[in-house]
């Protein structure tokens, strides 16, 4: 699995800049009892369960932490109820968090009036849902262009902007068409046509492809992929699925009962899982697809004849087959002129073999 930057779990190689988006210690409690729950160290601790049982309230979101860095794609994945949806909704405030700290580019969106928050919706955040939320009775022209209109944006310019982001998706030609003369895959299109259209600095995605079949959803997934290639804007995406969030993530956040069980980058889900529940969850991935070089390389021994090839750390173990195996000595993993370690036969067949 290609990867445009290498990270760690601390996504220190990200943060040598600020964060678009900083939250700490996020709440959001569901409940007429929900501010009592967050002044309660006590109820806090409780499990959401526990909670519900005692106080009736539902705690979605319990104590998330987390930073997005520029043009990163960030993946918050869990289970249906997980809290994904309500989480990625406070950061916005469509949900208003019940405690915690939101930043985006350095302002405390929790302070945020009316107009302000309008103003952040309209210029700086694009969201897509699942249910693409296409007005029926205007053009792919006139919906991708919609956002433009509202903030007031002249008819030509408009046309010119909407015309690019058409291009941009693949759907020239059809630009006069109606949303029900439209695939699923290419009204979804659409609505990513729209959410680019303002050139926003986030762009937020709720299961946008949950509702497409699976090879649309597939090639929608590929098409972010490279959209986001392309436009470099930061984004932050839902989803159930694991191999989505796997083909999509920088990194991915892994939410169970409203908190964070891990955040890392796939190969770290898949290489180091924080528990069990992670585990569970990444059993079944293919592992040379994910893990890197540096997952499986070994100290040399005195005896490995060091003349053979080099790989880096961050070649995915699939793309480095051929060349280990091909080779009568142990590829050698370099990092600028570093010998870090090797990788023979054995590292490699070992993670194959467990993927039969
Ligand atoms: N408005 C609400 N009032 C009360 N409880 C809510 C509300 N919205 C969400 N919840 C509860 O909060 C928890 C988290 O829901 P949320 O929709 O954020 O999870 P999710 O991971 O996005 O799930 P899904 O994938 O099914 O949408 C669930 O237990 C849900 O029932």
């Amino acid at each position: 699995m290609e990867k445009r930057c290498a990270q760690s779990a601390t996504g220190s190689e990200w943060f040598g800049v600020d964060p678009v988006i900083s939250v700490g210690d996020l709440w959001k409690v569901f409940g007429s009892k929900a501010s009592q729950v967050v002044a309660s160290p006590e109820l806090k601790s409780l499990s959401r369960a526990e909670l519900m049982d005692r106080t009736g309230a539902v705690a979605a979101v319990r104590g998330v932490d987390f930073d997005v860095a520029p043009g990163e794609m960030f993946v918050v994945m869990g289970l249906s109820g997980s809290g994904k949806s309500t989480l990625v909704r406070c950061l916005t405030r469509l949900v208003e968090p019940t405690s915690g700290s939101i930043a985006f580019e350095g302002e405390n969106i929790l302070d945020a009036d009316p107009k302000r928050l309008r103003d952040l919706r309209r210029n700086k955040f694009s969201m897509v849902f699942q249910h693409f939320g296409l007005l029926p009775h205007r053009s792919v022209a006139d919906n991708v262009g919609y956002g433009l209109e509202i903030r007031g944006v002249a008819r030509a310019k408009r046309a010119e902007r909407s015309q690019e982001v058409i291009d941009l998706v693949g759907l020239t030609g059809y630009e006069k068409s109606y949303p029900d003369q439209l695939s699923g895959g290419m009204q979804q299109r659409v609505g990513l046509a729209r959410a680019l259209a303002g050139d926003p600095d986030v762009l937020f995605f709720d299961e946008p492809f949950s509702a497409l079949d699976p090879l649309i959803r597939r090639d929608m997934q590929s098409e972010v992929v490279r959209l986001h290639r392309e436009v470099g804007k930061t984004m932050v995406f839902i989803t159930h699925d694991l191999s989505e969030a796997l083909k999509l993530g920088d990194r991915i956040l892994i939410m169970r009962d409203g908190e964070v069980v891990q955040v890392g980058t796939g190969d770290e889900l898949v290489g180091a899982p924080a528990d069990d529940y992670v585990r569970d969850f990444v059993r079944d991935v293919p592992r040379s697809h994910v893990l890197t070089l540096k997952w499986i390389m070994r100290p040399p021994t005195p005896d490995d004849v060091l003349d053979g090839p080099e790989l880096g750390p961050d070649t995915v173990v699939r793309e480095a087959i051929r060349s280990v195996l091909s080779a009568d000595r142990p590829v050698k993993v370099v990092r600028d002129g570093e010998l870090l370690g090797v990788v023979a036969d054995e590292e490699i067949l070992g993670v194959v073999a467990g993927e039969a």
